[in-house]
């Protein structure tokens, strides 16, 4: 299978990002998300202490993954970050090179924003020991989170590990693009919150239900 484009009938995983509360992530993971991500970036709005990601680690029940979200940090940010928090995938989604983003033997995704011009099966064979590719959209000046879209049409078909589509999705947007993109996965921040850090309920399982339509399942609420 070329990844990029997920086998005929894949269920489209999805990953929950900026979770900053227990009772937030107990929810996102009782609707049936496949993980949530934890951001350790202190400029973000939904950027946590390490008090507050353990306890949301250690509340959440088997088979829920949980990925740690950084921006350019620095090695002893990250190691410090691990020691105190089990994360089963990290997130780079800075300037990060491939070699700032292996060793801490963990698996890894890496985040690129997408601007014209932008070389992503290039970018992925650069980053050939990461998880998977997640794709974002450029703003400039902010590294993610930005509620904002991009074309997805100049998305290669091809790609030599696992894509992630993120970038402004929503329970509106997100069925258009897994049938356009064939992402592995989607990541969603701000298209399912109430409020800066806070999910809703609601918004998280028609989100959920849009991406199950959109793979052809039927999902009851
Ligand atoms: O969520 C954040 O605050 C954040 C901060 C810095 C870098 C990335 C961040 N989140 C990631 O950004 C994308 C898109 O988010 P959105 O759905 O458009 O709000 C997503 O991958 C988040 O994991």
């Amino acid at each position: 299978m070329e990844f990029a484009e997920g086998a005929p009938g894949m269920r489209t995983r999805v990953k929950v990002c900026g979770l900053t509360t227990v009772e937030d992530a107990l929810e996102v993971a009782a609707a049936g998300v496949d993980a949530v991500g934890l951001v350790f970036y202190p400029p973000s709005v939904r950027a946590l202490g390490l008090d507050r990601a353990q306890a949301i680690r250690a509340a959440l029940p088997p088979f829920v993954s949980v990925v740690g979200l950084f921006v350019d940090a620095s090695r002893d940010t990250i190691e410090q970050t691990l020691a105190a928090v089990s994360l089963d995938c990290l997130q780079f989604h800075g300037e990060e090179s491939a070699q700032d983003c292996g060793g801490y033997g963990v698996p890894y995704i890496k985040a690129a924003r997408v601007h014209e011009g932008f070389d992503l099966v290039q970018f992925a064979a650069c980053h050939e020991k990461a998880q998977g590719i997640l794709v974002d959209a450029f703003v400039p000046g902010i590294p993610g989170g930005t509620g904002q879209t991009f074309d997805w049409s100049v998305l290669p078909r091809q790609l030599p590990c696992p894509l992630v589509l993120s970038g402004g999705l929503t329970d509106h947007n997100v069925g258009e693009a897994v049938r356009t993109v064939h992402p592995w996965a989607v990541d969603v921040s701000s298209g399912v919150e109430r409020a800066p850090g806070r999910k809703d309920r609601l918004r998280v399982q028609n989100f959920l239900e849009a991406v199950a339509k959109a793979d052809g399942f039927d999902r009851e609420k």
